[in-house]
């Protein structure tokens, strides 16, 4: 496989705008880090199912009830705040579920889940799962970003956090594609 010049695709789905902030900042790191000619796009989880010729997707969602959202959850945000226009139709989990397969498809996965608590869940390692079944190839470990609450804000310094963590991804996509050309 070649991946020299990257088409990205970073698709978040998020609730009260958390995981999509982290969304921008990752695909920031991204562009940071990857070759010239490389493309990053970034796309809510509503939007369309996957465009042709991706060779990263990165996919970021909040963890709810430990794992990816439901639309019993998602409507259950809705109840605790405003959420994102059309946020509570559409999830990580179903747009998965419509996916044929990811064969030669670099992916890595991130999350938000709640800084202090004991046992948060996430939903980055479950998604990780869903798409490393679906054919994906993993570049790094499910990456998880802290809010201090379930409406957030988040946690100061997670920003930087998630555009080094796009930096990290881009380079060690862009070296297993070397590897393999
Ligand atoms: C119904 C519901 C369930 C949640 N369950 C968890 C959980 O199991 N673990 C956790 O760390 N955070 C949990 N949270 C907090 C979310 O992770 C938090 O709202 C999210 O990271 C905010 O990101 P967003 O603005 O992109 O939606 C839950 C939130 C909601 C609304």
């Amino acid at each position: 496989m070649h991946r020299g010049n990257m088409k990205c695709l970073v698709l978040y789905e998020s609730m009260f705008g958390h995981t999509e902030a982290v969304a921008r900042a990752v695909a920031a790191g991204m562009s940071s880090a990857l070759p010239g000619g490389s493309l990053v796009e970034i796309a809510d989880v509503s939007a369309r199912p996957l465009p042709r010729g991706v060779g990263l997707l990165v996919t970021g969602a909040p963890t709810h009830a430990f794992g990816m959202s439901r639309p019993a959850t998602r409507a259950d945000a809705a109840r605790q705040g405003t959420v994102r226009p059309g946020a509570v139709e559409a999830g990580l989990r179903e747009w998965l579920d419509g996916l044929a397969g990811l064969d030669d498809v670099a992916v890595a996965a991130f999350d938000t889940r709640v800084a202090g608590a004991l046992f948060t869940g996430s939903a980055a390692r479950k998604a990780l799962r869903s798409l490393h079944r679906l054919g994906g190839e993993p570049v790094l470990a499910a990456e998880g970003f802290l809010v201090s609450g379930t409406r957030g804000p988040l946690v100061p310094g997670e920003l930087d956090r998630a555009r080094e963590w796009g930096a990290r991804l881009a380079r060690a996509a862009s070296a297993s594609s070397a590897a393999a050309a």
